[in-house]
């Protein structure tokens, strides 16, 4: 019997499944991020209203339902542009071959552990946070939009003193710095230890709540820490430093 069925199983059934596990990874990840939670609850119960008010005879809410349904799609390209205009760009950079993808990577790890080792140096405070598979734009306060190749020549200028956005953090999304001057979420986890302040705090803060990877430098005592799943590692130097950015981040996450 059980042979029987799995006789009847083909080549497109098993492509079948693999889409469809696919998407639901992918809807999972994008559910993680709480925005992305609060949206797809949002559609949910705008779909169950629109049964309801069909099934309760309310006319006018149902006619007004069904109308914004019909530009659901336009809503939903207005709402996510740079998400799909992200998604396209990442689309057209996977096709390049491995090597070179891993080769880019590795110059962008070079660039930031210069960067950081520069700015540590000098004892400038700094704070770089790198996106992986969640999105962390739904928990930093917006600060400057930019959009700059990842050098350690720009940033170390974003955080100079008298630089106007060395106050919070810089994003990295794709391979690309998209952000600066951005405020994160302080961690409210009391066993910190005391002697971090709210820059440490904001980057503990933050990878409580999503996979990113936050780079701290110390402007106090010029350390170097590495921050993941709300653990803060500290003091790294440059050649560990070099190390966990290879283990913990693909290539895709930086070119
Ligand atoms: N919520 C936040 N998000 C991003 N950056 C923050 C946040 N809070 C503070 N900062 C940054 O940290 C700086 C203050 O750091 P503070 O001295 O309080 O922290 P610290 O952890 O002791 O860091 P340091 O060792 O560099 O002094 C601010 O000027 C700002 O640039």
């Amino acid at each position: 019997m059980a042979t029987d069925q799995l006789q009847l199983f083909e080549w497109r059934d098993f492509v079948d499944i693999a889409i469809v596990a696919y998407l639901f990874y992918r809807a999972i990840l994008l559910l993680k991020d709480r925005l992305a939670f609060r949206f797809f609850l949002f559609i949910a119960g705008g779909i169950a209203l629109f049964f309801f008010s069909r099934l309760a005879g309310l006319d006018a809410f149902h006619a007004i339902l069904s109308a914004l349904f019909k530009s659901l799609i336009l809503i939903l390209v207005v709402l996510f542009q740079s998400d799909l205009r992200r998604a396209l760009i990442t689309f057209g950079k996977r096709n390049r071959p491995a090597g070179q993808e891993h080769e880019e990577a590795s110059l962008v790890i070079d660039e930031l552990v210069t960067a950081l080792t520069g700015l540590a140096e000098r004892r400038i405070g700094a704070l770089i946070v790198i996106e992986r598979e969640m999105g962390v734009m739904s928990h930093v306060e917006i600060g400057t939009e930019i959009d700059a190749k990842i050098t350690s020549e720009i940033l170390n200028s974003i955080f100079l003193p008298y630089s106007p956005i060395h106050d919070g953090a810089v994003i990295i999304q794709r391979g690309k710095l998209t952000r600066a001057g951005c405020f994160l979420p302080l961690s409210q986890n009391p066993t910190i230890s005391k002697s971090l302040g709210t820059r440490h705090r904001a980057a503990i803060g933050l990878t409580e709540l999503v996979d990113a990877i936050v780079l701290v430098v110390s402007e106090e005592t010029g350390m170097m820490s590495f921050v993941a799943d709300g653990k803060i590692t500290s003091p790294v130097d440059a050649g560990s430093m070099r190390k966990v950015l290879k283990r913990s981040l693909e290539p895709q996450w930086l070119t």
